[in-house]
């Protein structure tokens, strides 16, 4: 499992690789994946690589005689040391008939022109901002270069990006390429942040997994551990037992939010969709059965509960009564997702554990009491405080999603930027909604529905190109279940039925 790593959990593993004798080992497989990246990224030329004082730069030592052995004409320009394996590093370089020589902005400017590309390892997790000015120079000359077309290489984390926030402090170094170790730093995944780390390779170094899994901050699933949370369908389903899902939601103007959802619940295999609106609501499938009422709260509250449905999705476009509402709709117990107007903080208390709340940042911001911007320079921190409120499941929408719940937090994979389209969340809560009905709890449901919602993403955008509407995304979601069940396990393999489609 791919894990999600600060640098707090960083150090913690790190003690114990040094209490057992193994920090070396590690840092010599770092920097050996280190050498390898740069050399199969960016074959040509001379590697020039700059080395700070703690044990980023060590890294970058070991890294500059892995280079030298595959045949790399290497140059290293260092900043004083003290960390004993960082001077360890540079004596064993020097053995290799390795030069150091002194860091600082004119011969980084002297040596960066010729370069094929710069190992950037002055400062990784144990960065601590500000910057000192000594540095800044150094790193605004590397970014000069970059910015005149020589790759740059980071180790771990660019320097001076925080490794745990997605913001990027003043004076921060940019890559085309991070090779980052053990788990995915949070500044590799979010925001501003991870737009200046470039791609991002993991290397997750022979560390005993259980250190690791027990420092995390997140999980990041795989598509076949998703696809092993999916509903199976048994081969004599009907409709009756594939789930009924009750979208209420609408209202003049937004009345197409409550249609997605509804779309959202059909393509992930709901059986029978209705979509309950005080307005009139376009029938975007003629297989969604629509429903306006001129008093939506007393014909909902009317239902006996013999007639409620499996699972429901309610506030996409809903308008103001929807926490009102919604917090009727909760007190039937029935698995529920909650979206857009109803995502109201006076709810908070009202929920149980078979709800899914899915806010974007600026919904997640109202609800604790903070602005948006506060959400999205820390996601997991957010999201853990919005499950502390809310129980049930959370989803904080995003680029990626987190998804928290009582086991912990889960970072998505993939996604597409054309998905940043109105419309798009209304179908992932109809996602949702179906994979409740389909009695999934709400942290499978959760985990499995961001990440076919953004699959389907992926599979729109290669069809589309860039600008995605939520529809597109919709019709290609039997797609991305029958890419996740590929992913998973093979249908002889499941002892219950066979996996659709
Ligand atoms: N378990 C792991 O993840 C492993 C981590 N390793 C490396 O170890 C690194 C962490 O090493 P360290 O804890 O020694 O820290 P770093 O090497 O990331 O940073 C410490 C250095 O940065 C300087 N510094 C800190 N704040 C500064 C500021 N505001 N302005 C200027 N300079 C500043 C310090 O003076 C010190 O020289 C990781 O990023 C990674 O590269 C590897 O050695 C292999 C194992
Ligand atoms: N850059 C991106 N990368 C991946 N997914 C994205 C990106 N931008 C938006 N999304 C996804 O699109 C959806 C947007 O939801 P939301 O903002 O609630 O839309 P709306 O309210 O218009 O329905 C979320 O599921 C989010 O994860």
């Amino acid at each position: 499992m791919p894990w999600v790593l600060d640098g707090a959990g960083a150090r913690a593993v790190d003690a114990r690789l040094e209490a057992a004798g193994l920090l070396d080992l590690t840092m010599e497989e770092a920097g050996r994946a280190v050498a390898d990246a740069a050399h199969a990224a960016f074959p040509h030329g001379a590697a020039l690589l700059l080395a700070g004082g703690g044990a980023n730069g060590g890294d970058a030592f070991v890294a500059a005689r892995h280079l030298l052995t595959l045949g790399r004409e290497v140059q290293v320009l260092a900043l004083p040391s003290r960390h004993p394996l960082t001077r360890l590093n540079r004596r064993r370089w020097r053995a290799v008939g390795g030069v150091t020589r002194a860091l600082g902005e004119a011969a980084l400017k002297r040596a960066a022109p010729g370069a094929g590309v710069i190992v950037d390892g002055l400062l990784g997790t144990g960065f601590r901002p500000p910057l000192r000015p000594a540095l800044a120079g150094v790193l605004a000359a590397l970014n000069g270069t970059r910015e005149r077309g020589v790759p740059v290489l980071a180790v771990d984390l660019p320097s001076g990006l925080t490794d745990s926030l997605a913001t990027v402090p003043d004076g921060a170094a940019g890559a085309d390429l991070t090779v980052t170790f053990m788990g995915l730093k949070p500044a590799l995944l979010f925001g501003p942040a991870a737009a200046r780390a470039g791609q991002v390779q993991l290397a997750p170094l022979r560390v005993p997994g259980d250190w690791v899994a027990a420092q995390a901050l997140a999980a990041q699933p795989t598509d076949a551990q998703v696809a092993a949370r999916l509903p199976v369908r048994g081969a004599d389903a009907h409709k009756g037992v594939a789930g009924r899902v009750w979208i209420v939601g609408g209202h003049p103007g937004t009345v197409g939010a409550a249609g997605l959802a509804g779309v959202g619940a059909l393509r992930a295999g709901a059986g029978l969709v209705t979509v309950h609106s005080a307005a009139e609501v376009p029938l975007l499938m003629p297989e969604l059965m629509v429903h306006r009422h001129a008093d939506l709260r007393a014909a909902l509250l009317g239902t006996p509960a013999s007639g409620r449905p499996d699972a429901v999705a309610v506030g996409m476009g809903l308008g103001p009564d929807a926490a009102a509402l919604a917090r009727e709709i909760l007190a039937w117990g029935v698995p529920t997702v909650l979206d857009a107007d109803a995502l109201q903080p006076e709810l908070a208390g009202c929920g149980h554990d078979r709800c899914v709340w899915t806010p974007h940042p600026g919904e997640a911001g109202r609800l604790l009491g903070c602005a948006a911007a506060d959400v999205t320079r820390d996601p997991l921190a957010a999201a853990r405080a919005l499950h502390a409120r809310l129980g049930g499941a959370v989803v904080l929408k995003g680029g990626p999603s987190v998804v928290a719940h009582a086991g912990g937090l889960s970072v998505s994979r993939g996604g597409h930027p054309g998905m940043a389209s109105g419309g798009m969340g209304d179908t992932l809560s109809g996602v949702l909604a179906a994979l409740l009905g389909q009695r999934l709890g709400a942290a499978d449901a959760a985990v499995a529905g961001v990440r076919l919602h953004a699959r389907a993403g992926e599979r729109a955008a290669a069809r589309h190109g860039y600008g995605l509407s939520a529809s597109d995304v919709a019709q290609e979601l039997g797609g991305a279940w029958r890419d996740l069940g590929a992913a998973g396990l093979p249908p002889h393999m499941h002892p219950r039925g066979v996996k659709f489609p």
